[in-house]
This record gives C-alpha cells, structure tokens and sequence, in this order.
C-alpha cells in the first residue's frame, strides 16, 4: 500500500487542519499510511507587514504547489481563503469537505458588543474587507492592522490597544477555541464573508488517479458548487488582495445564492448584489459582471492606480 505525503504549512491552524483531513480518510475507510511533511513558506516568515503589500495570500501556497509537482509531497490541505484563483497547469483542487461556519466574528474585549463598543473603538484586521464593512456599519471606528496567527491576535487583544479584533470563525473551531473565546457571529449580510471562508480546498496532482480517488472520500458537492460560485466570481472580477472583496454563496435544491460585494477601503462606498441561479459558474460571472457594471470597475481602478 502507497504511503501518502502531505505536504502542510507548520502554523497550528495549518497542522490541524491536515491531520483533522489524514483523521477523515481514515475514518472513512482509507487503508493507506500518511505522513506530514513541514514546509515553511515565504509567507510564514514575514510577520508584521501588512500581507496584501508583500505579495498577498499567494505566499502561503507557492512552494507548496513547487514541492507536489516535484513529486516530494502528494497533497496539500489548504484553508480555500488563501488559495489564488489560478492553479499550476498540473494541479487540481481535487476534494472540498463541507464547509463549516463561513461567518466572521468580532472579540471584544471588557465584555464589549458590536452595540456597545464606544465611539472610535480600535479594531484590529488584517482584511481590508472586514476593515471596509466595518467602517460602511460603524464609521467612527478606527481599523488597525494586526497580523500574525490566530492565537498571536488573541494575546494581541488583551495586551495592546485593540478594542475588538476581527477572525474568522472557522479558524475558531477548528482550534477548538469556541468555547475559551466569546465571539459575536457577524451576520453574512453586514459582513459578507471571504471567498471560500470555512472551506477546506486539497490540492492534488491532475494524474495521481490513486490520489484523487482516496480525496473524493470527503469531498462534499454542496460546498464544492459553493465554492465554485464565489471562486468564478473573483477570478472574474480579478480581484487583488488590495481591493475589499467578498463573496459568498449558500446552496438550497438546486439554485445557487451568491452575494458579491466590492467596497473601497474606507468603507463609503459599498457595492453588494445577490443572485440566484442552478449554474454556478454562469452565477460567478453574472454577480461579478453587475458589480463592476453598477461602480465596481472604478472601485477596482481607483485602489489600483
Ligand atoms: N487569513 C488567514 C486565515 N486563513 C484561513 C483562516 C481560517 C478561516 C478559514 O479557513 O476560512 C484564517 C484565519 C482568519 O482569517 O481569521
């Protein structure tokens, strides 16, 4: 029996998530041996530089993508958010599990709420998304830039300014920290999620049959027509990290629910529009096309200038 590679980031979340994955197959039936291999990534190593200025999210997938067309690893579970809309010609993402809670959530410190947080309340982001639709609901607030992983923000919140930072929530559970935080869930329609939030993207080589065939084991449709539909909408709109975006879709039957939103950093202007349709990939284009169609073009050139 083959013994499987994974290739995976040595950040806790990172860890975690691949051995919940390697944990899953087994379950479900799969025989062979795994093993983790550590790769640390250019973007692990930059701390406290604002990401979208150093080479965006793509940092964090690069070498691992380098490392599985090599052959030196098999797969690679990645947090679909960080995932750049284009792929090495010989990769897929060959299996999504289901998704789990795509909202993200405000801390707060002293007991604070969204309601009660006082005028020009500090709130640390490292999302110009979740900075905007802050702003756009409560514009005296001043966002401020916090990096590092998920646990690094928490001591953050406690030991420096911050008055509430912003995560998502699936980060959360997956550390099994919804319990040891209080959290208030922000609803999708205030804060329209990243693309892929809360999904899990593996990533595979297009020839490793053996591969894909133990992935498909945990790969959940309804996410995966999800995914597709927010994914088509980025790629569409080609959206950089410097720019708010997001984008999130929810399956009922067979129609898809996607809503897309573009907004400049200050959060003054806000474009969202919502659709429905039972093609993803047309739904994708659709919402992106009337984004930029109603002012997201000059939302897109004005950050890009
Ligand atoms: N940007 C980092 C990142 N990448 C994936 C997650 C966890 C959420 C997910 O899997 O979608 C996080 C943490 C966060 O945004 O709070």
């Amino acid at each position: 029996m083959r013994k499987i590679i994974v290739g995976s980031r040595r950040s806790q979340l990172a860890m975690t998530q691949t051995k919940w994955v390697i944990d899953q197959l087994k379950k479900a039936g799969a025989q062979n041996e795994f093993e983790i291999k550590e790769i640390v990534t250019k973007g692990d190593q930059i701390v406290d530089v604002q990401l979208s200025k150093v080479g965006g999210k793509g940092l964090f997938v690069k070498e691992i993508q380098q490392q599985m067309i090599a052959g030196d690893i098999d797969f690679a579970v990645h947090s679909m958010k960080d995932v750049p809309a284009e792929l090495p010609e010989e990769l897929f993402i060959s299996c999504m599990p289901k998704r789990v809670d795509a909202r993200d959530v405000l801390i707060c410190e002293n007991d604070y709420t969204l309601e009660t947080l006082p005028e020009g309340a500090v709130i640390g982001t490292s999302s110009l998304r979740r900075g905007a639709q802050m702003l756009a609901a409560r514009p005296d607030f001043e966002i401020q830039w916090i990096r590092g992983n998920i646990d690094t923000r928490l001591k953050k919140l406690e030991t420096e300014k911050f008055n509430a930072i912003l995560l998502a929530k699936a980060g959360l559970e997956r550390m099994g920290w919804t319990d040891r935080v209080d959290f208030e869930a922000l609803d999708a329609d205030m804060m329209v999620p990243a693309v892929g939030q809360g999904v899990l993207a593996i990533e595979s080589r297009k020839e490793d049959a053996e591969v894909t065939a133990i992935l498909q084991l945990l790969h959940d449709d309804v996410t995966a027509k999800a995914a597709t539909a927010e994914r088509t909408f980025l790629k569409a709109i080609e959206g950089s990290c410097h720019v708010p975006v997001g984008g999130y879709a929810t399956v009922d039957g067979d129609d898809v629910t996607l809503t897309g939103l573009i907004a400049s950093v200050d959060g003054k202007e806000v474009l969202r529009v919502t659709k429905t349709s039972t093609d993803a990939v047309a739904l994708g284009n659709d919402v992106a096309d009337d984004l930029l169609g109603r002012g997201g073009r000059e939302i897109l050139a004005s950050v890009n200038a």
